[in-house]
């Protein structure tokens, strides 16, 4: 590799994006590796700066590093996606309050190291993601962790407003910002009727309280939703939990974060596919890799699809 081109979300993890980018040219600087930044400015704007970087680069030599959380590698893997050259490879440096999708992809985050591995010994590896179509409102995005609908959404939502997280962000117990949340969904969700389609059979639930169409096992910085997902087999994943009383959620947290066994839970339901559309009928709250989508009626039509990530 001959030169880096570095894509920056300077506030991801509340300024740990900042502090990554400092490590990452440092370790550029030892390795005498050229390379440019862009610091992203404001939500989304990765999206556009990544299409023109994909457009302009030569993959031979050149790559694009983006620095941030969840929420940035999803907006520069849309941006690429765009793109002239869609299948340009992305390499990640996680620097996010969640990181959960470096967590699934098991990626480096010592910066030497990353940087060392990119000049030295790059490869490319197929990871699927995932995309969907709402066909209310015509949008079509890609996403890397996963799209939910009820319980994780207004988590999402708490925290993402949240003084805590940029407190607790800098003690490096972020996640935790996560945890308090819950106690203020599991008050404020309710349930909700849905209707999924996956494997050509339509399956109906009238209490949903979480709806997650996964890429991986993860969320929330870590929770292990979906033990089984995996980001190499080509398919997507979907839970749907009904609502359980609270003593029988407590119960179900315990047991996915012990072993997984909450997976035989009657209140949990599970089905893996390549292709899986969802349909709610009230407007709920809705969050893609960690960001917010308007609260709103949903129907969704899913595909698993791919890209390359380099490392
Ligand atoms: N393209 C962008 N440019 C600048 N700031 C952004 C951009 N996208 C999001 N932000 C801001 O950055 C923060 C979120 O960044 P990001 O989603 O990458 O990380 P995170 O939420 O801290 O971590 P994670 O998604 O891993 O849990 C929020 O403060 C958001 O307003």
């Amino acid at each position: 590799m001959k030169k880096v081109h570095l894509l920056v979300n300077l506030k991801s993890g509340s300024d740990k994006g900042a502090k990554a980018l400092k490590e990452i040219e440092a370790a550029l600087k030892k390795e005498k590796l050229a390379y440019n930044i862009q610091i992203s400015t404001y939500p989304g704007q990765l999206v556009p700066i990544a299409t023109k970087t994909a457009n302009e680069i030569n993959n031979n030599h050149e790559c694009i590093v983006v620095v941030g959380g969840d929420g940035s590698l999803n907006q520069a893997l849309n941006g690429v996606k765009n793109s002239l050259h869609p299948d340009t490879p992305l390499a990640y440096f996680p620097a996010g309050t969640g990181n959960d999708f470096a967590r699934a992809a098991k990626l480096q985050n010592n910066p030497l190291k990353f940087i060392k591995k990119i000049k030295n010994h790059p490869t490319v590896t197929n990871v699927d993601c995932g995309r969907y179509q709402d066909l209310l409102t015509g949008e079509e995005k890609y996403f890397v962790n996963n799209l939910g609908i009820g319980f994780d959404a207004f988590v999402v939502n708490k925290t993402n407003h949240s003084k805590l997280k940029t407190k607790f962000n800098k003690i490096n117990i972020g996640n935790l910002t996560y945890g308090i949340n819950i106690a203020q969904a599991l008050k404020g969700q309710d349930n909700f009727k849905v209707k999924i389609l996956t494997n050509e059979h339509t399956y109906s639930y009238d209490h949903a309280y979480l709806v997650t169409t996964t890429n991986h096992p993860y969320f929330g910085g870590g929770v292990p939703i979906l033990p089984i997902a995996n980001i190499y087999n080509h398919k997507l994943d979907i839970a749907i939990v009904e609502k359980p009383n609270l003593a029988k959620f407590l119960y179900l947290f315990s047991k996915l974060l012990l072993n997984g066994s909450h997976m035989q839970s009657k209140q949990f339901h599970y089905f893996e596919a390549n292709k899986i559309e969802v349909e709610t009928y009230q407007a709920e709250y809705g969050q893609l890799d960690g960001e917010e989508l308007n609260r709103r009626k949903f129907h969704l039509k899913f595909e698993v699809d791919h890209f390359k990530l380099l490392k």
